[in-house]
């Protein structure tokens, strides 16, 4: 398969909102909801180590997140590295396969889900032909940081030492992997600085990876990413490649999401992705989420109309977010969608 062409990946996130009623509904907290289910993640691979474990709980997870309205899942990918499973004894062959494997897991969950749809409810067939509630599987990509495990995924602090080329060589290999795997998109999620960013960019354009991407940004402040650049510099790296079909924020206290994406509209005119944490800070020091003094208002209808206006149309939840987070925002915004369509 070649290259998309460029108007097909500029329309490929506007036909897919279109369809879902105008806005569309993320999974929320992978990894929480893994713990949720008994997982132990205090691992280097963290969520991933279930790719090797407990696969079926991934698959668990992901059918949770559907049933609870999700348009969007994400892989279990976000801490798998071929590094980070070498280092585990895994082979480079083997790496690359469980890489390929959180993929197969999401395609897999969304088929079981199709499939209990198609059985269970008159609402799928309309006069024979069978409608289908839209579903896409975004391939995680985690920050270098994520894999170093070392808390600098929340600091964006990788030193001097760390260039660009570093980066995208850390990279390359897996972002190939997971554009070739069956995903419909690639999720770069909790990008801490603008270096990391340019770094994706680059690849995207290098390799020719030919499915569309996000990229997703985390911040401390509401004003600038984790390692203290700005949001309009990461954002705007974001707005000029081509391969990139949305921006936004996630793994970040709700409270700053407002600010947030009214900075990104400035930038970009590209549809505004947002999933925010609970709204606790995570400690990497002693890696647990501890309460924040800020006070974070719940994804209440209310504070989704005003993330709406802002100019966001894609909403889910980060760490510590659940089923019933997306349980939540799904029925908020079906409410809406018919609001509009009766009124
Ligand atoms: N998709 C990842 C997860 O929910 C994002 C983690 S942000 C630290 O587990
Ligand atoms: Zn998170």
């Amino acid at each position: 398969m070649g290259l998309p062409s460029e108007v097909e990946t500029s329309s490929f996130m506007s036909d897919f909102l279109e369809k879902c009623g105008g806005c569309a509904v993320l999974d929320g907290g992978f990894a929480t909801e893994l713990e949720r289910h008994g997982a132990d993640l205090n691992d280097p691979l963290w969520s991933a180590k279930c790719l090797i474990s407990s696969p079926h709980l991934v698959r668990r997870v992901h059918l949770d997140y559907l049933d609870a309205g999700a348009n969007i899942i994400i892989t279990a990918s976000y801490q798998a590295t071929i590094q980070g499973f070498e280092a585990k004894g895994f082979s480079r062959e083997e790496a690359k396969a469980l890489l390929r494997k959180s993929v197969e897991i999401a395609i897999e969950a969304r088929e079981i889900y199709y499939d209990k749809c198609t059985k269970g409810s008159w609402d799928f067939v309309d006069r024979g032909k069978t409608s289908r509630q839209p579903i896409l599987v975004a391939a995680s990509v985690g920050s270098y940081g994520a894999y170093l495990a070392d808390g600098s995924e929340y600091s964006g602090n990788y030193g001097d030492a760390v260039t660009l080329e570093a980066l995208k060589d850390f990279h390359r290999k897996r972002v190939q992997i997971l554009a070739n795997s069956g995903a419909d998109l690639i999720a770069f999620e909790t990008t801490p600085n603008k270096l990391e960013a340019k770094a994706y960019a680059e690849l995207l354009e290098e390799e020719a990876i030919d499915i569309p991407a996000w990229f997703t940004f985390a911040s401390k402040d509401g004003i600038n990413v984790v390692s203290g650049d700005s949001i309009l510099d990461c954002a705007s790296i974001a707005d000029s490649c081509k391969q990139v079909v949305a921006v936004g924020i996630n793994c970040t206290p709700p409270r700053f999401m407002q600010g947030l994406i009214s900075s990104i509209r400035k930038l970009t005119s590209k549809p505004i992705v947002i999933y925010p944490n609970s709204g606790e800070i995570y400690d990497g020091q002693s890696k647990q989420w501890v309460p924040s003094s800020g006070v974070d208002e719940e994804f209440a209808d209310i504070v989704l109309d005003k993330w709406r206006e802002a100019g966001a149309s894609l909403f889910g939840g980060c760490c510590r977010t659940t089923p019933n987070t997306i349980r939540a925002i799904s029925k908020a915004l079906s409410n809406k969608s018919s609001t509009i369509n009766h009124a």
